[in-house]
């Protein structure tokens, strides 16, 4: 199942052989998976023009098989930033130095596929529930080439085993507005979607914050588990651990202002700090302790001139054992290794802290023992995954919107509530036209409210959903999951016949009881030209909700450029009396050429009866050429609508190609 991958493919350049960074030739169970030196990052300073600053100074380590490393400091450190540029999804600045993946340079392509990266926020799709989640991430992740649907399922189910998550299989992940699985759960249905593809490298940004300790524990246990039965090489950011967390460590690297102030094997980390003169207190949690030391005290200037005095020294007197730091890491690095899978940390230290740590290390890693089961051994790491081709991606991205959809039975209520009140208001408003002068400024009234409604009523609340699912699309693509194009068609399969049956109701409601012209060729002309208009605003949004990343300016955009084409739709103003400079408008207006069809379709051929003296329009013809609606005939109307929508689409899926592009910068 997992094939043998040629392992020059996802490197670029002549491959070095693996060594450490005291220099030996790796073995397998000490495989360096990453390694960095020197790393340097820098952005411009807002507060002073032209000057940079340096959120990362000189960062150097590695990362090696199955070991699960943290990144500990305090606000600000620059944690995220690290583990970022690691990941290789660092945006902005300039980031130097070197970043090697098994000994050789990265490639952008194929190193996204082979790493996974959890994001802090957890964006999933609320309705579906934890198997769904997993099971479509399966689908769209392992390439069908590979895995059968049963060993895909298998796949899935292993992941729900290791993970605990069992219990709350068929629960919905859940939002803010529908309740669904804990926080902790959804942070191990993350991992779970993350870890289906089998990584080589596994990110995590502060994947306890939020939870509870208990929850916060089991995270960090099962990751390292995982991490350890898998070979997999983890890294995470996380904010004050507890003693029992931080104990499960494999490796820390403690970071303040951007500098490391220690990196090497938890257990001798308390040992290191006592030998520059800083001795954690027993009963102490040494993660509390460190940070402590290394955060900056802002309470006056003398506590901040001192803190970062002392900052400095401890970042200055590991930089200064470095070479000898070097080795010691290295071979203690060899040490923890050797422990690497099993249940317990090395410990070279001997002092009563370290005991005391070393006492909640066997603890934890009893219960650890006791809690946590391994995944299939059968499975080996893959390190790189083929594509799936488009149709399969767009089956399964339509049919998970089509689920997703289906379950949002607010919105689908909404839709066809509003679609039936509109109806039955507009329709009795407009109660039985007659054939009087009077009809003709209704008959006009009802065309226009019609176009109307094809625009705001589907505009906002849609646009409120492609937002969300779009925001996650571009999760899922960090980790090239599937096409950008495959996201768009399936989207615009999902809204049309949404929007569809809903405006079908309300077109036929408004038809009937406002009594326009009774035939059924004029009812499906105007029926074609009202979806051929719904058809233009489901473009339109995709185009809005593509080009414009900020969802706060989208809803300010969208509704203007609506109200701009109604105030020009050729009710409120005759096309050929507006001010030369605006008359463009018209040109790509949809609202004037829905409204033109509609007006054209339901006045051709009428007569009124006008009262006489009366000033009135006799035949619909006259009220044609009135109102300028027929520059076009019906068919180019509508023809010209959907051509207003092909562009709006074509220029959507451009935008979002741009908006969804990652702009990472690359070592
Ligand atoms: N692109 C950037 N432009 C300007 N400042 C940046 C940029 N990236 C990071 N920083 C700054 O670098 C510092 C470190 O940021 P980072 O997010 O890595 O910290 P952190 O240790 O993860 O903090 P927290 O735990 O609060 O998330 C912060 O002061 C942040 O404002």
């Amino acid at each position: 199942m997992s094939a043998a991958f040629d392992e020059e493919a996802i490197t670029e350049g002549v491959k070095a052989p693996l060594m450490n960074s005291s220099g030996a030739t790796g073995t397998p169970s000490t495989e360096v998976i990453l390694q960095w030196d020197n790393l340097e990052y820098e952005v411009k300073n807002a507060a002073e023009k032209g000057s940079t600053r340096t959120i990362l100074h000189q960062i150097a380590g590695e990362a090696r098989a199955g070991e699960t490393i943290a990144i500990i400091g305090s606000s600000g450190a620059g944690k995220t930033t690290l583990l970022n540029a690691l990941s290789g999804r660092i945006v902005g600045g300039k980031l130097s130095g070197s970043i090697l993946y098994r000994g050789a340079k990265r490639h952008p392509g194929t190193f996204k596929r082979i790493n996974a990266y959890v994001q802090q926020d957890d964006l999933m799709h609320p309705l579906l529930t934890v198997e769904e989640t997993l099971s479509y991430a399966s689908r769209l992740r392992l390439p069908n080439s590979r895995y059968s649907a049963a060993e895909k399922a298998e796949r899935v189910n292993s992941v729900i085993r290791n993970l605990r998550l069992e219990a709350a299989r068929n629960t919905k992940i859940g939002d803010a507005a529908t309740r669904g699985v804990s926080g902790g759960e959804r942070k191990r249905v993350s991992i779970g979607t993350e870890l289906l593809t089998d990584p080589r490298l596994l990110f995590l940004d502060e994947p306890t914050s939020g939870l509870d300790s208990n929850s916060s524990e089991l995270v960090v246990e099962l990751v390292k588990s995982i991490s350890a039965e898998r070979g997999i090489a983890t890294l995470m950011t996380i904010h004050q651990p507890n003693a029992r967390i931080f104990n499960t460590f494999d490796k820390v690297i403690l970071l303040s202002q951007g500098r490391t102030v220690y990196f090497g094997p938890t257990s001798d980390a308390i040992g290191y700090f006592a030998s520059i003169g800083y001795q954690c207190p027993m009963h102490e949690n040494p993660a509390d302790f460190f940070i402590d030391l290394m955060t900056l005290d802002y309470r006056s200037d003398e506590t901040l001139a001192r803190s970062k005095e002392q900052v400095k020294e401890l970042a200055d007197k590991f930089a200064q054992h470095s070479p000898e730091t070097e080795k010691t890491v290295s071979e203690l690095g060899d040490e923890s290794n050797k422990d690497v899978g099993s249940s317990s940390s090395s410990s070279s230290s001997s002092t009563d802290d370290n005991d005391d740590s070393k006492n909640d290390s066997s603890h934890n890693n009893h219960r650890r023992s006791k809690r946590i089961s391994i995944f299939n051994k059968s499975s080996t790491p893959t390190l790189d995954m083929p594509r799936n081709n488009w149709l399969s991606e767009y089956s399964t991205l339509a049919r998970r919107d089509w689920l997703n959809i289906l379950r949002n039975v607010p919105f689908l209520m909404g839709q066809l509530i509003q679609a039936i009140f509109m109806s039955l208001l507009i329709g009795f408003m407009f109660f039985y036209l007659k054939h009087d002068a009077l009809s003709i400024q209704n008959r006009l009234g009802v065309m226009f409210i019609v176009i109307v409604n094809a625009t705001f009523p589907i505009l906002m609340p849609m646009l409120t959903l492609y937002y969300k699912e779009r925001d996650i699309m571009i999760r899922e693509r960090s980790s090239a999951t599937y096409r950008v194009s495959a996201f768009y068609v399936s989207k615009v399969t999902t809204l049309l016949p949404i929007a569809y049956v809903s405006n079908l109701v309300f077109f036929t409601g408004v038809y009937f009881i406002s009594h326009l012209v009774f035939d059924a060729g004029k009812y499906f002309i105007g029926l074609a030209t009202f979806f051929s208009m719904i058809a233009v605003t489901i473009s339109y949004l995709l185009l809005i909700g593509s080009a414009i990343k900020s969802v706060e300016v989208g809803f300010i955009v969208a509704p203007v450029i609506v109200t701009i084409q109604l105030l020009f739709g050729g009710l409120f103003s005759v096309p050929g009396t507006i001010t030369p400079v605006l008359r463009w408008i018209r040109w790509v207006n949809p609202i004037q050429y829905g409204f033109s069809s509609l007006a054209l379709n339901e006045f051709r051929g009428l007569t009124f009866d006008c009262d006489s003296g009366q000033q009135c329009y006799q035949t619909g013809e006259d009220v044609i050429n009135a109102y300028s609606v027929g520059r076009f005939t019906i068919w180019q109307n509508i023809l010209l609508l959907l051509m207003l929508g092909a562009v709006d689409a074509i220029l959507g899926y451009i935008c979002l190609r741009w908006v969804a592009k990652p702009r990472y910068i690359w070592l």
